[in-house]
């Protein structure tokens, strides 16, 4: 029988439809780095909270310093954290320096670099002065109340430090969404066994978990499990008892007689949502649900399942975010022609030239064998192409995804 092979984006769909976001919660600021608001912040303070100066020199009247030279009285001074409490008046001068609060009376700053002392004390300008010249007004950065950062923010440097600014220690983010990871196969090794004869190394869930990370998730290692029915049961009761928001399982997802993950899933109660879709690679790809935890079986072959994680475990963890699902496919030029496509939406391992005028240029890489990590590293996009594409020339246009 022919398989039924569900398309990428009704794929896509299935998996992230009817997800709620995870429970807001809150971290304190030094902690809350790549989280995601799950509030929006608001300014709790003005920002300068008055007008302050912008230099090191002398707060003046404009008016005084409007043709030079101009003579000034020094009457005090105003350091940062220090306000001069008195008033500017006509032809006086108050020393100031950057971030110190402009005294009343003064509505511009002479430069330090534009000033001298003379010997009679006296402060002589030696360049003229615009009305407000470095100056920062009151408010200039944000006044209070008002909302910089919306929720679904990913707080990233300048991020945490703008809610800093806006006078947050703790910040209300969503909770992590958690990850379970089994890995089956009884040829597989953690790396840096000595390894046996026919045994590989178990590298898939390394990516899947700086994937989950990355995006601001937890990852619960289940670590690997052999071809044994009950271990796997016991390993899926294991994620199950963990609160897991997602299990990823990887390999035994296609048809051999070892490949039984769909089958003792099914046993511990997952309903099955679909198993195989029209992609390469990938094409034995399963989801279901099992209680409340979404479960990817994603297949065994090391750059299937990292395909596979990029574009169903990620939107299915933003959607848990609450983030908005992006196209995040670009146009980009073929930099070698193509051959026409079948039934499955292609996802080849590319290089990408940026050029300065603008165009970007991916050419397919020779080899597209799905178990070679080393072309996938040095992959930077997938070209996608849809079922049934027609061969296309060099310089043709595609839609391609920059892998991270
Ligand atoms: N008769 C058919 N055979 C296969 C089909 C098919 O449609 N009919 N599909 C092929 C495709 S496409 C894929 S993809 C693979 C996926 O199979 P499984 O998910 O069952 O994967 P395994 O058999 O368990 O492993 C495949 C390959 O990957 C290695 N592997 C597994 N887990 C890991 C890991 N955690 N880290 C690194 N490498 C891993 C494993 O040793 C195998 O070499 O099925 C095709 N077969
Ligand atoms: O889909 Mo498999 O992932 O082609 O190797």
């Amino acid at each position: 029988m022919a398989d039924a092979l569900l398309p990428v984006e009704d794929a896509i769909s299935r998996i992230t439809q009817d997800v709620l976001p995870t429970p807001p919660e809150t971290v304190p600021l030094g902690m809350a780095l790549n989280r995601i608001l799950a509030e929006p912040l608001a300014a709790r303070r003005t920002q300068p909270p008055f007008d302050v100066s912008a230099m090191d020199g002398y707060a003046v009247r404009a008016a005084d310093v409007a043709t030079v030279p101009a003579h000034l009285t020094l009457i005090g001074s105003a350091p940062a954290g220090h306000a001069f409490e008195g008033l500017v008046g006509p032809n006086q001068t108050v020393r100031i320096f950057t971030g110190a609060p402009v005294p009343e009376g003064a509505d511009a700053v002479l430069l330090q670099e534009d000033a001298v002392v003379d010997p009679d004390g006296r402060i002589r300008a030696t360049e003229a002065v615009r009305l407000q010249q470095h100056i920062r007004a009151k408010g200039l950065d944000f006044v209070e109340g008002q909302v910089l950062l919306p929720t679904g923010t990913r707080l990233g440097m300048r991020q945490l430090s703008l809610a800093a600014a806006l006078n947050h220690g703790d910040i209300p983010v969503r909770s992590r969404p958690r990850v379970a990871i089994i890995a089956t196969g009884d040829e597989l090794v953690p790396p840096g066994s000595a390894l046996g004869p026919n045994q590989i190394v178990a590298s898939n869930s390394f990516g899947i978990a700086a994937l989950v990370e990355t995006l601001g998730g937890t990852v619960i290692d289940l670590g690997i499990v052999s071809d044994d029915r009950a271990k796997l049961a016991d390993a899926i009761d294991r994620a199950t008892a963990s609160g897991a928001d997602i299990l990823v399982t990887l390999g035994g997802a296609s048809v051999g007689e070892h490949d039984f993950v769909r089958e003792v899933l099914m046993d511990r109660g997952m309903d099955l949502d679909f198993w195989k879709i029209a992609m390469r690679p990938g094409k034995p790809l399963m989801f279901g649900r099992l209680g409340p935890m979404r479960v990817l079986g994603l297949p065994g072959n090391p750059v299937s399942s990292l395909v596979c994680a990029l574009l169903f475990l990620k939107p299915l963890m933003q959607r848990l975010l609450g983030l908005p699902l992006l196209d995040e496919t670009e146009f980009a030029e073929l930099g070698a022609p193509v051959r026409e496509n079948d039934k499955r939406q292609d996802y080849v391992r590319a290089s990408l030239v940026d050029l300065p005028d603008g165009r970007h240029i991916a050419t397919p890489l020779p080899r597209q064998d799905s178990s070679m990590l080393s072309t996938f590293a040095q992959a930077l996009c997938l070209i996608v192409r849809p079922p049934f594409a027609a061969a296309e020339a060099e310089g043709a246009p595609c839609r391609i995804i920059r892998l991270p």
